[in-house]
Formats: structure tokens, sequence, C-alpha cells
């Protein structure tokens, strides 16, 4: 596995940027002891390329010009040339070195970046579901609910931390209880399958109160997903406050699953912009029975801290972390480092 070597570090000062669908997040990384700079966070839709946002929202702001950059964004990451997942954006690191005056440039993938923001996470930043004692030094996950659900491991090896990205947030789920058997039917698949997406991401969220309405004979109301959550936490409507009661239920199985492929005893994260925002439904106890119901691995799981990162910018923290002490983590580089 290509990590940076010793001999070529990165350049300072590093610019690091989380790419969403509709926000970009930029920050200065000086050096390795002083506090990123941040930026206003910048709409990708008011901007033709990332070269542009990157000119306006950085370069014209500051008199540090970055000489290399790390960038963490949604979408696989294959070539040169990386198309976005929800952006008309296409991020060319060569173009970027030709025009920017970068001399490195690393891209990754925005689950990668969760996965580095927990390695180092103060408890300011993270709240406890359940009361388990952070207390081991081991292998980790993070799951998040946003506009899809993204999943990755953090594996503690040789006393480094290995971001292990995947595609968590698709595989198959399935019901267990008799309710999940009346809800179950009424959930729109996925070219016939129930994937974790299906139900656990803000278009999920939906999906599941439109299932429990018809399993409930009802009409649903044209909810977005915040209205969903907002009626589910005020109780002013049962079938959203089910959704959310079963949205718990259904994330905490999935953190169970994944805790067990990843042997997580350092705990599992619950990242994305719904983890935060539900977060009074995820302290109820249905989360963490679900987590914990796992015979015959009850007690392993019984064990596992479980947290909602509550960092406002959770992704440039890990990539911030990462750029001052890359030597902490083994980031697979191969293919996507570019250098001039
Ligand atoms: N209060 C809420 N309750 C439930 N879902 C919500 C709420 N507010 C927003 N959402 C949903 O969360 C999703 C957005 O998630 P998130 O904030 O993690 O964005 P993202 O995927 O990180 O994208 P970006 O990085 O571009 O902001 C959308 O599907 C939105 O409808």
């Amino acid at each position: 596995m290509a990590r940076i070597p010793l001999d070529q570090p990165l350049a300072f000062p590093i610019l690091i940027g989380d790419i969403g669908g509709t926000n970009a997040r930029f920050s200065l990384v000086v050096d390795p002891y002083a506090e990123p700079r941040d930026f206003p966070i910048v709409h990708t839709a008011d901007f033709a390329t990332i070269g542009d946002a990157i000119q306006a929202a950085v370069m014209d702001k500051s008199s540090l010009q970055p000489r290399s950059a790390i960038l963490a964004v949604a979408g696989p990451i294959r070539g040169d040339e990386i198309p976005l997942t929800n952006c008309d954006w296409v991020v060319k690191p060569r173009d970027m070195i030709a025009h920017l005056g970068l001399v490195d440039v690393i891209v990754i993938n925005d689950f990668e970046a969760q996965a580095l923001a927990i390695a180092n996470m103060p408890d300011e930043f993270r709240e406890p579901i359940g009361d388990r004692p952070d207390k081991m030094l081991a292998s980790r996950v993070v799951l998040g609910p946003g506009t899809g659900l993204g999943v990755a491991g953090l594996v503690h090896a040789e006393e480094r931390w290995i971001p292990v990205p995947g595609e968590g947030g698709h595989i198959d789920v399935g019901p267990r209880t008799a309710r999940d058997y009346e809800v179950f039917p009424h959930i729109k698949t996925i070219e016939g399958r129930v994937a974790a997406e299906q139900i656990l991401c803000g278009r999920g969220m939906v999906n599941l109160y439109n299932a429990i309405c018809a399993a409930d004979g009802i009409a649903p109301k044209p909810y977005e997903p915040k209205d969903v959550s907002q009626h589910g936490l005020d109780g002013t409507d049962r079938q959203a406050v089910e959704t959310l009661t079963l949205f718990a239920t259904y994330l905490g199985r999935l953190a169970g699953d994944m805790a067990m492929v990843f042997m997580a005893r350092g705990g599992v994260y619950l990242a994305g912009g719904i983890s935060q925002k539900i977060l009074p439904a995820l302290k109820k106890p249905e989360f963490r029975a679900a987590f914990e119901d796992k015979a015959p691995h009850t007690k392993l799981l019984e064990a596992i801290p479980t947290y909602v990162v509550t960092h406002p910018l959770a992704a440039l923290a890990g990539l911030s972390s990462f750029a001052r002490t890359p030597t902490r983590f083994g980031l697979a580089l191969d293919g996507r480092r570019w250098r001039v």
C-alpha cells in the first residue's frame, strides 16, 4: 500500500476541502502546529468548476497561497478526471496543478475523511449514546446517514489508523420483528432489493414513513425528510413518530453489524447530516438495544461505545489531522496523488 513516504511529505500550506453535493468547505493548514484557517462555506452550484471555487473562496481571500491540496469528494476516484456524485464539478488534479500553483494534490473519498476524523474526536464533538466507557484504542466504524448512507471502517494496526472505505450503505437489510414484516413489503426497493440506503438516509426516511402509512392503510402526507423528523421528534404525527423509532432501530442493527465486521471495539460513530438532527430519537433505548441484540455476540456489542459526531466540519477535521500528521495514518494513495 502506497503511503506518504517520508522523503515526499506534502508542502505547507495545505489546502483541505470537503466537497459535497451541495456545499464545499475549504480550510488552509498553514503548518503542523497552528489551527487551520477556515473559509466561508460555498455552494457548489455557484461556481462552474472547482478551480473557480478555490480561486474565489480561498486564493482571492488569503495572502497565504496553498502549495498542496487534499480534497475529500463523494464518488469513486478513478483516473485523472473525477466526476462528483450529485454535483456537476469534475475534479481534475492535473489542471489544478497547472492553474492554481499547486505542486501536490491528493483526492480521497468523503467517508474516508470522516474515518480520519474519528481517530481523534474530542469529547466536545461527540455525544455518547449509552454509557459504555471509551477505554480501548481499537478499530472503529463510522456510519453517516445524509443524502446517502456512507460507511467506513478505521482499522487500528501497527500503531496506525487505516481508513477502509467501502459501499457498506448498500448491503441488504431485512425484516426481523412482526411489525417489520408488516412494513418491509411496502418499502421502495432498488431493483428488487431493500438496500440499507433505501431506508437510512434523507430519502430513505421518507420511504420508511410512506411504508408505515401503507402498512397502516392511511394516505402519507407529502413530507420532506426534515418534516418527518420534526413531527417525529415533536410527537405530532403518529406515523412520523414510528418512522423515527424504526429508523433508530434499523440504524442500530446496521451499526451492530458493521461493528462485528470490523471488530470495532474502539467504538461506532454516527456522522452524516441526519444523526445530529435526530439525536433525541437515537438516545431513546431502541438504537442501543438493536445495536446490542446480536446473539451469540451480545456481550461483545454491549462493551462497544457508540457516539453521534457533533463536529460541524468533521470531514475537514479529519483532513486536517492527516495533513498535519500523515504518518499516523495508513492512507492508501495509489492513483490518488498527483505531483508536479
Ligand atoms: N432535520 C432533518 N431530518 C432528517 N433529514 C434531514 C433533515 N435536514 C436535512 N435532512 C436530509 O439530510 C440530507 C442531507 O444530508 P447531509 O447534510 O449529510 O448532506 P451531505 O450528503 O453531506 O451533502 P453536502 O456535503 O453537500 O451538504 C438530505 O436528504 C436532507 O433532506
